[in-house]
């Protein structure tokens, strides 16, 4: 799914119809036939004053059989534009939740294809109201202009019209000051649209403070720090009232002028019309409709201003969806030639390997979505980013089997995660199998699996979860690879073994079980690189041994290459290469008996501590 990307931060209101109008692709013609047949409603409300109109004239001139006659015809009338009326409203809310179906799906597309820099910098929960509640907003926009604004309007003229059948130079004034009833919210608009978007800002805000209260409950409990995060979520909430406040309050303007200036036209022409009546200019039945008219005038002119209000603050709040639908984007490129340059490649060493050549990198402080130009496609990341890793060169050899190693915050999982195409260096460059993430992220990936130190593990059963990596394989394999991972035994020891259901993100495993699941899960996937970034610390010794001999075993069967980091070293004494990083940069590299044979060298000291 790829979507045309708005112009601006704030889409204009007629580039963000464009755009969704566009979205409903072949929900057009139901959209559209809604629209028609709501406006069945409207000619009922308008079928009002023209039968009180003839009903009047007709009983002054006492033809009570015609007005039977009327009578039936219009109940039967009345009852089909209802039931059509019915119809559209059907019509449109189908149409409506494909729309809005689309977009969510689209945004979360484009949630998806963010950088993973960006969007583990953004929170998971402001990611979902974007999504979300943000998208359903923005989508409803076009049925508040079609439905709710358009068929107002439609009323509005025909009773004007209706109106000008029956005494023209009111009518004619009514024309005039009509654009008087959306003055209130037309003028306000940038203020509204302020307002929509500080909501959603602030919204989103509540939704993290309540996901991180949620999802961090045991911390929480265990600190006894419920109180504390309770203190934060009551500030949020409070701030969140004080805006429903505000918008409230800017509603409320709207209203009062709308209603003001509508009241002001309506009463205008109340005045004019008792005073032809009392100059006897008009009849009776003419008098009762357009009683009756100005009502049919009045109360478009309300809904009309409130609804545009309504529009206004929506569009503000399309920044946020906007904001997404800008935000650079993994790079994708397809091209056979380049993407399969490792098939094509006739050197084995280029085969199963990775290499990172003069590769640069450093976080960036302002990683995550952001409302505003900042996250444009041709953005550059911001300039006082600090460089964590700098001119990082290494190269694994196929079928080898490195380790890195390395005091905390040294570097090492942000070499890791470069090397397997989830972060992308911002110099140099980066070969996975021969593949360049810089230019197909994706596609560079599915050569490498990446088991972290704490895994995710989704909803579903435990074979759901080992399947991902391979949904094609058989029972044989999917066994033998939890064998290999030493997690065949606690599986079987589960109520329904493979298809025990997993509470949310595992909870109800061991973190030691939750690794084995991963790593078995990495084994079955067969792909030709494997990265373990400290994927075996809450094994014990003899388990962890175990697996890092049945996958030394199997990454030489098949010829596959190993990286492992660790902080336990005996983890990875065995290594064919020993990266030790320091600061982001390798300060020694060789085997462990060589490397021990430094006497002033970090391994060593790491190894002494050990
Ligand atoms: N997503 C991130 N955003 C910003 N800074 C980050 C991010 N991830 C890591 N860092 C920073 O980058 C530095 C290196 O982190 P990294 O995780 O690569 O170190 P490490 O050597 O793997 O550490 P450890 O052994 O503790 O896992 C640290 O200072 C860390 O704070």
């Amino acid at each position: 799914m790829h979507s045309p990307i708005p112009p601006s931060p704030s889409p204009t209101l007629r580039q963000l119809t464009a755009m969704l109008w566009k979205k409903l692709g072949k929900g057009r013609v139901l959209f559209g036939a809604s629209v028609i047949l709501s406006l069945g409603e409207t000619v009922v409300m308008l079928l009002v004053p023209l039968l009180m109109e003839i009903y009047f004239n007709r009983l002054e001139l006492g033809q009570l059989p015609y007005i039977y006659n009327m009578m039936l015809i219009s109940t039967v009338i009345v009852i089909v534009l209802l039931g059509l009326t019915i119809l559209g409203f059907y019509y449109k809310q189908k149409s409506m939740s494909a729309l809005q179906r689309d977009v969510s799906l689209e945004l979360a597309d484009e949630a998806q294809r963010l950088p993973l820099q960006k969007a583990t910098a953004s929170h998971s929960a402001d990611l979902a109201q974007r999504i979300w509640a943000d998208g359903d907003k923005s989508s409803w926009i076009l049925s508040t202009l079609f439905h709710g604004i358009g068929s107002q309007a439609i009323m509005l003229v025909l009773a004007a019209i209706y109106m000008l059948w029956l005494q023209w130079e009111i009518a004619l004034g009514l024309f005039v000051l009509m654009p008087l009833g959306i003055l209130g919210s037309h003028l306000l608009r940038r203020k509204l649209g302020v307002i929509g978007l500080a909501v959603a800002d602030q919204e989103a805000a509540v939704r993290q403070c309540q996901q991180d209260a949620l999802q961090g409950m045991e911390t929480l409990r265990a600190f006894g720090a419920e109180g504390w995060m309770m203190d934060r979520f009551v500030v949020e909430r409070h701030k969140l009232n004080g805006l429903y406040m505000q918008r409230m309050w800017w509603n409320e303007l709207v209203n009062g002028l709308t209603v003001s200036l509508s009241l002001l036209i309506t009463w205008g022409s109340v005045l004019a019309v008792a005073w032809l009546a009392v100059q006897g200019k008009l009849q009776i039945g003419a008098l009762m409709a357009f009683f009756v008219l100005v009502w049919r005038i009045y109360n478009p002119l309300v809904n009309i201003g409130r609804m545009w209000g309504e529009v206004q603050q929506n569009l503000g709040q399309t920044a946020r969806i906007s904001a997404l639908w800008r935000a650079k984007k993994e790079p994708n490129n397809f091209s056979p030639t380049l993407n399969h340059a490792a098939d094509s490649l006739s050197g084995i060493e280029q085969q199963h390997s990775i290499r990172w050549s003069n590769v640069s990198f450093g976080y960036d402080e302002h990683a995550g979505i952001q409302n505003d130009q900042a996250n444009d496609v041709n953005a550059s990341k911001s300039e006082a980013n600090r460089l964590l890793l700098q001119q990082f060169s290494l190269e694994l050899r196929p079928g080898s089997f490195t380790a890195i190693v390395g005091p905390s915050g040294s570097g090492k999982s942000t070499a890791a995660k470069l090397g397997a195409g989830l972060l992308l260096p911002d110099e140099g460059e980066v070969s996975i199998c021969g593949s360049n993430p810089n230019y197909n992220a994706e596609y560079a990936r599915q050569f490498v699996a990446y088991v972290p130190q704490s895994p995710y593990l989704f909803a579903g059963t435990i074979r759901d979860n080992l399947l991902f990596g391979k949904p094609d394989a058989s029972e044989a394999e999917l066994v033998d690879a939890a064998k290999a991972a030493a997690a065949h035994a606690f599986i079987e020891a589960l109520p329904n073994g493979y298809d025990t259901p997993l509470k949310e993100h595992g909870s109800s495993l061991s973190g030691g079980q939750k690794q084995r699941l991963a790593i078995a899960r990495a084994m079955l996937s067969g792909r030709p690189i494997w990265i373990f970034d400290e994927a075996t610390s809450a094994l014990d010794t003899d388990t962890e041994r175990f697996v890092m001999e049945s996958v030394r075993e199997r990454t030489l069967m098949h010829g596959s290459t190993l990286l492992v980091i660790a902080h336990r070293l005996t983890t990875v004494q065995d290594a064919d290469a020993i990266i030790v990083m320091e600061n982001g940069l390798i300060a020694e590299q060789g085997t462990h008996e060589l490397l021990l044979q430094r006497p002033e060298g970090l391994y060593r000291k790491l190894w002494n501590k050990n």
